[in-house]
């Protein structure tokens, strides 16, 4: 998937190499079941940091995506994934692919196990728009390494869009 998304934004070949996709999570995620929902969230809003996730959620709702101003439920899919963009792939693809505010809430009927597989960079891996994306415009976003990245996304859990807006450039 990522080839094809490589393609499509026009970078070169090999682009996602090991520098950019080497370090990968495998995350299990077990929501118990909940009398009241709308108490408990599962996970709150968030997006991934990552470059890419992607997720298996069984068969039981739970997974919810923020869009034009509302949450929208993600059906589970029989033998399907659900493949979030992170917020690496939206710096280097300089905006034109955005990562996805997401949530999950709980169930009041069944408990909810999903797995998560999280393709990140390595930790010194120094990221930044791709040059040849920026080619017609300017940078929209400040290079940083990864783990830095990281550490400020981990700060600033509650407050998903001060992690961006902390690394765009002002016009
Ligand atoms: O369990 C889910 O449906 C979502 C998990 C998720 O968004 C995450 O672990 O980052
Ligand atoms: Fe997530």
């Amino acid at each position: 998937m990522l080839e094809l998304i490589r393609e499509g934004l026009g970078l070169e070949p090999g682009y996602f190499g090991e520098e950019l996709t080497g370090d990968q999570l495998l995350s299990i995620n077990h929501y118990p079941r909940c009398p009241n929902p709308s108490l408990t969230l599962g996970l709150p809003k968030h997006a991934d940091a990552d470059i890419m996730t992607v997720l298996f959620q069984g068969s039981v709702n739970g997974l919810q995506v923020f869009k034009d101003g509302q949450w929208l439920g993600v059906e589970p899919v029989p033998h399907a994934f659900v493949v979030n963009i992170g917020h690496q792939l939206q710096i280097i693809s300089n905006g034109k692919l955005r990562s996805a505010e997401h949530r999950a809430v709980t169930n009041s009927r069944e408990a909810r196990t999903t797995i998560v597989s999280f393709i990140s960079p390595c930790p010194d891996t120094i990221v930044e728009p791709a040059k040849s994306v920026i080619d017609t415009g300017v940078p929209r976003f400040r290079p940083f390494k990864f783990k830095d990245f990281f550490k400020f996304y981990e700060e600033k859990k509650r407050d998903p869009e001060a992690v961006l807006e902390f690394y765009k450039i002002k016009p």
